[in-house]
This record gives structure tokens, C-alpha cells and sequence, in this order.
């Protein structure tokens, strides 16, 4: 074999021809980069399969970047996730790549974790990645999982104060989950042009180029509770200095429609659909068993305008009902659901969609929109733009929902349920808790 080309793996299996694709990826030493062949799945919301691997030298040698080398690596498996491949994909695919593009060193600078239950990667950031972060510590993570996978990072890292040796933790999202919103919107322009790759957070894994993840605080009335176990059980949420809830997000936040089914289709028995689960529990509450309109949710809706960056100003929408009330982050939702075609890749907006109450077949007329690249923000019906916070204050003055299930807020795929008097109000932060790995 040459020595400027040496197969390091090769599948027993060829590549069927036309679903394909190859990706190069520099090796952690910077003198030879690793050439990966792999096959995409033929259903695409699973993970693709690593054909062959082969390196070859770089010249002249990029060795640049020494702190790389000092970074102690975690991969965190969440064996919970989307169609629960975590676990087989990092076995076939990602170990392999790592061993080859972190040689020598290889096993000795990677700490695996595999969850065990909905609160380990809480756990893992409040015991061990945080202090250690917190202590200056330069950490990366390669994260094979949903968004509830950065969410809980997120607010683990943001539960306790920042010391100045702080070191933000490089995280490298392989989307693992179903939605995959971050992941997806991150990688937005490239899943607009259908002839590149989603190449499952690969091409990233050994990239040293990061952007900061742009996040938000949701704050809570303080009888607002977390809901768990698939809503059969209640917890209280973490507090801030005033003794109110607090989370953090860097997906959306959401009350209405999309709140109400993101909360009601987390079960496992529609957890078996994959994505078409947020599809199937729509179209139960856009068209009520009983024949009715969908719910009309009653609640004070405003918005937070800085403009200049000063404290800026609260302005209450007019409307008193609403069916679509949500906040983001990021351009996607899913691959195919455009939510806020003007938000780019990790910029920091926030922005705003919302529309009154209406009928089963006109929210699915708009929400169609936002699947055609984002259509939906041009519709009469539709407000949207730019905000830096959202306040909802359920009992107005008038009447709040008397049933809690029209008081759930979502926050990145938690479920918060709202007192019938309470209030959420959402902002954006400026802190930078943790880097995202782009390529
Ligand atoms: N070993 C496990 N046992 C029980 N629950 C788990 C385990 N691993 C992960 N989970 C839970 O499974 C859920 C997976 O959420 P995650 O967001 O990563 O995936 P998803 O919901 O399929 O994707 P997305 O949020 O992108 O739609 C989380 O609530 C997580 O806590």
C-alpha cells in the first residue's frame, strides 16, 4: 500500500452507488488527515454507515493548534434519543474516526458517558463538567443526541456562577434525537441545497473552529411546575435570586399550539412514530374529536424591544386569545420546518411567530408554509420579527384557561405547566456558557 494513502477500515459491505459521500477531516496532530466513505441509510432519519477510512499525510504539517491537544474529550451517548442509535452509530461510525484522527494519544483522552436515565447529562454537567469547566479546564463534548441533549448542558452549566477562569466547553452536536432543531439549523444552508450532505455532525468532529451558543432565561411565577415521566408526575423548577423558576433554552419557547403538542405526542407510545409524532398529535388538536374549533388560548402576550441595547420597552400585543405564540433561536424546527427563515446559523436573534386563533384547516394551511423554506412569515395571519424577550401573563385581568393543559409552555422540549395566574417571561443572554463546533 502506499505510503501516502493507507485504508485503515474497510466495510465488508461496498457502498451502493449514487448514496455516498466523503468527508476529510484533519487529524488532531495536524500531519495527516483521515478520508471517510459513508453510505447513507435509505431511511433518512437513520444515522449513515462508515464504509472505509483512509489517511494520508498533510504537507507541509498544519500543527498550529497545541491547545487542542490539551482538551479532554467527552462523548456522551444518549441511548434515550430519536430512534435510540446513539450508541451503534458512535460504534460504527464515529470511534473509528476519532481513533484514526486522534492518534497516538487515541482512548487515553476520551471519557465516554452513556446515560442511564433523563437526568444523567444533567448530572454529568452539575458534578463533573461544570467544576471542571469552572476550574479551567479547556473540555470538548461530542454529544450524540436530541436537543434535550445541549438543554440540559446548557442549564446545568448556567445553574451555578462562572468563575473568571471559566473555560466555555467546545460541544460538537452529532443529531442524534428526532427533531434535531440546533443541529439542523446550524446546518441550515447546507440542508437548503440538496446536493450536499447532512453528514450527521461528522464533518465537525475534528474542527477547531467554534461560534458561542446563543441562549435565553425563561423565568417563572413561582408556582409553575416541571413536568416529568411523561407528565404524570410534577417537579419544581430551579430557582433565581427573587425565589421565581428559571430555565434555560436555546432552541424556543413556546405556548399554544406547538407547546401543546410537543408536550402531548413525548410519550413513548408516540415516541414510535419519530418526527411524524408532532404531525399526528397536531392534527388531534386541530381537529377536536367532538367537532369543535381548536382551542382559543387566553393570555396577555408582550414583547420586548431594546433597539438601541438599553433596557428597552414592553409592548402588549392587542390580541387576548392566541393559537401560536413562540419564540426562537434558530431558522428550523426539524430539516424540512423553516420557522424563522430570517435567523442564521448561531446569530443570536430571537424572533417571534405568532397567529390568533383560527380554524383546523387554516393553522395547518400556515404551518404548511413554513415547511415550503419558511413561507408562513409573509402570511397576513403571521406576526413576526425581531424581539430580545416575550411575556405571557395568563390571568389578564379577565379570565385565564381554568384546565392547565392551555397553561403549558415549552421550553426546548421541557413542559412547564403555568399557574392559572402566573406568568413566563423569556430573554435573551449575553453570557457564553459553551462553543459550538462548526466546520
Ligand atoms: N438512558 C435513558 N433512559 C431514560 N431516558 C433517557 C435516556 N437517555 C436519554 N433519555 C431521555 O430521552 C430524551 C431524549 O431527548 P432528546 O431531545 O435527546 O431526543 P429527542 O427528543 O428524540 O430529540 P429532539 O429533542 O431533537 O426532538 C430526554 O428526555 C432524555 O433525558
Amino acid at each position: 500500500m502506499a505510503e501516502s494513502e493507507q485504508t485503515v477500515i474497510r466495510s465488508s459491505v461496498p457502498a451502493k452507488q449514487g448514496r455516498d459521500f466523503t468527508i476529510t477531516l484533519p487529524s488532531s496532530n495536524g500531519t495527516y488527515e483521515a478520508v471517510a466513505v459513508l453510505e447513507h441509510n435509505e431511511d433518512a432519519a437513520q444515522p449513515p454507515r462508515l464504509v472505509k477510512v483512509t489517511r494520508r499525510p498533510v504537507a507541509p504539517p498544519n500543527t498550529a493548534s497545541t491547545a487542542e491537544k490539551q482538551r479532554t474529550i467527552h462523548i456522551i451517548l444518549s441511548v434515550g434519543s430519536g430512534h435510540r442509535k446513539a450508541e451503534e452509530f458512535f460504534e460504527k461510525a464515529v470511534n473509528p474516526l476519532l481513533s484514526l484522527l486522534y492518534r497516538p494519544e487515541g482512548s487515553q483522552i476520551f471519557q465516554r458517558h452513556t446515560t442511564q436515565s433523563e437526568t444523567s447529562i444533567l448530572e454529568l454537567t452539575n458534578d463533573f463538567l461544570f467544576p471542571a469547566a469552572n476550574s479551567g479546564k479547556p473540555l470538548r463534548i461530542i454529544l450524540l443526541s436530541g436537543d434535550g441533549g445541549i438543554v440540559d448542558l446548557v442549564n446545568g452549566l448556567s445553574s451555578k456562577p462562572q468563575s473568571h477562569e471559566y473555560v466555555a466547553p467546545q460541544v460538537t452536536l452529532l443529531p442524534l434525537g428526532t427533531a434535531n432543531a440546533l443541529y439542523h439549523s446550524i446546518n441550515a444552508n447546507a440542508n437548503a441545497n440538496s446536493s450536499t450532505e447532512n453528514t450527521w455532525g461528522l464533518h465537525a468532529l475534528s474542527s477547531t473552529t467554534c461560534k458561542p451558543l446563543p441562549f435565553f432565561t425563561a423565568s417563572f411565577s413561582p408556582g409553575a411546575r416541571l413536568l416529568v415521566d411523561e407528565a404524570r408526575a410534577e417537579e419544581a423548577l430551579p430557582t433565581d435570586e427573587q425565589g421565581n423558576g428559571k430555565l434555560h433554552g436555546a432552541v424556543v419557547c413556546s405556548w399554544g399550539m406547538h407547546a401543546s403538542l410537543v408536550a402531548d405526542s413525548d410519550s413513548s407510545e408516540y415516541r414510535k412514530f419519530g418526527i411524524d409524532r408532532f404531525k399526528m398529535a397536531a392534527k388531534e388538536a386541530l381537529y377536536p374529536s367532538d367537532g369543535s374549533a381548536p382551542h382559543a388560548y387566553k393570555g396577555r402576550v408582550s414583547v420586548l424591544k431594546r433597539g438601541d441595547g438599553g433596557a428597552g420597552e414592553w409592548t402588549p400585543l392587542p390580541e387576548q386569545e392566541h393559537m401560536y405564540v413562540l419564540a426562537t433561536l434558530v431558522s428550523n424546527l426539524e430539516q424540512p420546518f423553516c420557522i424563522s427563515p430570517a435567523s442564521k446559523p448561531l446569530d443570536g436573534s430571537l424572533h417571534l411567530v405568532h397567529f390568533g386563533p383560527t380554524s383546523g384547516d387554516e393553522a395547518m394551511r400556515i404551518m404548511g408554509l413554513a415547511y415550503q423554506g419558511g413561507k408562513h412569515v409573509d402570511d397576513a395571519a403571521v406576526r413576526y420579527e425581531a424581539i430580545d424577550g416575550l411575556r405571557i401573563q395568563f390571568d389578564n385581568g379577565g379570565e385565564a384557561d381554568a384546565d392547565g393543559r392551555w397553561r403549558r409552555i415549552c421550553v426546548d422540549g421541557k413542559i412547564v405547566r403555568v399557574e392559572k395566574d402566573g406568568w413566563v417571561e423569556i430573554r435573551r443572554e449575553e453570557r457564553r456558557l459553551l462553543d459550538i463546533v462548526v466546520a
